[in-house]
């Protein structure tokens, strides 16, 4: 009898696929888990134990980091943003809104400008241009599907976990397809993106990609920012936070109050006058307890 440490990457009916050093172990849950009300999640860190007999059993489930998502996914550790140039139109507040709600579940995003093939260059200018205020303040960019390609099997750090999020219709679904399918090609697995339901009734499974895995489904669409403290909003805007270090009072929230570092750099242009903007308004927004009516699900 064994014990491994491995990753939950698939639960179907009580029996729970588990990732032990790339190779993937079908188990069962202990009654412990049931008796402590202890639900494995897909993304758990689990001990598994392997008797004599072959039969394999879920004996341990690891601290978890977090847990975001329907159908929820535990220990993410990076989100994929998905945000359109277009159809629909790029939205820098939607973009704000997104960030901010992931500083605050203390998750990384990358964020992925999809449709920039369909946008005019005009416009295309105009949001690179924005999109350059954020990769300024830390934030990797992709705007070429193909680039990212490249890119993310080396950002996807070892038995690391990440998701898609972004805006309904962004194209999280378009994108996912085109990653699993690459990833399947190279595990020599079977596709499954030809069978994609509804994702609010599927299952969530986890792929191998880079060093780590990502989530299967489209992720989320719908963010909820009313939990957030509203004194503690200012430090999910890494650029505000920054500043905030200046502010004459140490609990500043940057709004009529005299030696805001804040506001300094706004009318310095050094901080961009957008993000301020969506500061103010997700602030109100937090403080009356009303969420915009498209931002619900
Ligand atoms: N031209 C172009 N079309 C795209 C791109 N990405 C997605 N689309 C199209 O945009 C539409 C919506 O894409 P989906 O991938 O279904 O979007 P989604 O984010 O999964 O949407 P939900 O499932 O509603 O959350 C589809 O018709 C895609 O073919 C892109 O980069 N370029
Ligand atoms: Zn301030």
């Amino acid at each position: 009898m064994k014990k491994a440490q491995g990753t939950i990457i698939g639960a179907i009916s009580g029996y729970y696929d588990v990732e032990i050093n790339n190779e993937v172990v079908r188990t069962r849950a202990r009654g412990v888990f049931r008796d402590r009300k202890q639900k494995p999640l897909v993304g758990d860190r689990v001990v598994v134990q392997i008797d004599d007999k072959g039969m394999n059993y879920l004996v341990e489930l690891l601290p978890r980091l977090n847990e975001i998502g329907r159908p929820a996914v535990a220990n993410v550790s990076k989100v994929l943003l998905v945000i359109s140039a277009v159809e629909p139109d790029f939205s820098l507040e939607l973009l704000d809104r997104y960030l901010t709600f992931f500083a605050w579940k203390n998750v990384g995003v990358v964020i992925y400008l999809s449709k920039s093939d369909i946008a005019s260059s005009e416009k295309m200018k105009k949001i690179r241009q924005e999109l350059m205020y954020y990769q300024k303040i830390g934030y990797l960019v992709f705007e070429d599907a193909e680039r990212l390609e490249q890119e993310l099997p080396k950002l996807i750090q070892k038995d690391r976990i990440w998701t898609l999020a972004g805006q309904s219709g962004a194209g999280k679904s378009t994108l996912l397809n085109k990653l699993e399918s690459e990833a399947n090609q190279e595990t020599g697995a079977i596709s499954t993106a030809l069978n994609r339901g509804k994702h609010t009734t599927r299952q969530v499974k986890l792929f191998k990609y880079g060093e780590g895995f990502i989530a299967d489904t489209p992720g989320f669409s719908a963010i909820d920012l009313f939990k957030i403290k509203v004194d503690e909003l200012g430090n999910y805007f890494y650029d505000l936070k920054e500043a905030s270090t200046k502010c004459k009072f140490r609990r500043c929230q940057h709004l009529k109050e005299p030696g805001c570092e804040v506001k300094k750099l706004v009318e310095e242009g050094k901080i961009a006058k957008s993000r301020y903007d969506s500061y103010l308004k997700i602030r109100q927004e937090i403080a009356d307890n009303r969420m915009p009516e498209y931002l619900k699900k």
